[in-house]
């Protein structure tokens, strides 16, 4: 059964148990409402480490104004029962008060936010990047697992473990879908009836790129028009973004060549939903 902790002291004193018998740590950073892109993520952390740690924290640090943070979707009980059903060995459940008591110092990333998600959401990846560090602090894990959904997250954390020399091996976990493609998310539960059926048109639309691409159109501009071009043909939402960067530089590029990813928000009543799709060779 999990055990669910909300004091940071006894979680860490917890792990520092683990850790001082030799065990591994896997742990798994979320915002809960959980769903099977979550229990993904922990899958392969319990299949690779001796102890597994699941965190839910709806983090105030990285919502704007007028972002949802108070609708954001919040259900402990049911998501403790999921995770106890896979074998979860600690629910990690702070409350905001003790992750932040005095909210006065906080990280800032560089150039990685500028652009996408980041020019979007000013601040966001700021309060990504500092509740993440203190839960690698409070958890310390040996190694924590993020979705490839939030690609430039991913990307974000990488570099965060590398420039504060975090010992934490990062795991990138490939996007789970719903039956017809869309990807999962806490916040698909924002949908209508009748967008739910037409948000399959991001993934639909990164089909249509990958075969523009497999055919040879090498310009990123055009894949771009082509993938707005389909989503507002077969959908309410608005394209906020459908842009292709080089991955995980996070640099914009012209003409396609090495890894780059096609980077999609669309922006339907009340959910702003996001893809994406990793091309062409890994480095
Ligand atoms: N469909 C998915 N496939 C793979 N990983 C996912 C998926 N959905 C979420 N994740 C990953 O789970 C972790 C926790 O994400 P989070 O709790 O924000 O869930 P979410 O469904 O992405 O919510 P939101 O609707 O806020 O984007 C992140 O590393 C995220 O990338
Ligand atoms: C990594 C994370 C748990 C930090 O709050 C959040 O951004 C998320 O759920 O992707
Ligand atoms: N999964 C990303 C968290 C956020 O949108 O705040």
């Amino acid at each position: 059964m999990t055990k669910r902790i909300t004091e940071i002291s006894d979680m860490t004193s917890i792990v520092n148990q683990y850790l001082q018998s030799g065990q591994t740590i896997g742990f798994v950073p979320t915002m809960g409402a959980l769903h099977e892109g979550h229990l993904a993520l922990i899958q392969e952390a319990k299949l690779n480490n001796d102890l597994t740690v699941v965190s839910i924290f709806v983090n105030p640090l990285q919502f704007g104004p007028g972002e949802d943070y108070d609708a954001y979707p919040r259900d402990i009980d049911k998501d403790e029962v999921m995770i106890s059903q896979i074998g979860v060995d600690y629910l990690f459940y702070p409350a905001a008060v003790a992750m932040y008591p005095k909210q006065d110092i906080k990280l800032t990333v560089g150039k990685l936010a500028e652009v996408l998600e980041g020019a979007n959401r000013p601040g966001h990846f700021d309060g990504v990047v500092t509740v993440v560090n203190k839960l690698f602090n409070i958890v310390k894990p040996t190694r924590a697992y993020f979705g490839r959904k939030d690609a430039q997250q991913l990307a974000i954390i990488e570099a965060m473990v590398q420039d504060f020399n975090h010992d934490i091996e990062i795991k990138g976990i490939d996007i789970v879908r719903e039956k017809d493609g869309l990807a999962k998310s806490s916040r698909n539960v924002y949908l209508t009836e009748s967008e739910r059926l037409e948000a399959v048109a991001l993934y639909n639309s990164l089909l249509l790129a990958k075969e523009l691409i497999d055919g040879g159109e090498k310009n990123t501009a055009v894949i771009e028009e082509e993938i707005t071009r389909f989503i507002s043909s077969y959908s309410s939402g608005i394209v906020e973004e459908a842009a292709i960067y080089r991955y995980p530089e996070l640099t914009k590029v012209d003409i396609l060549k090495g890894q780059c990813f096609i980077s999609l928000a669309v922006k339907f009543s009340k959910a702003r939903l996001i893809d994406n799709m990793i091309i062409g060779a890994t480095k």
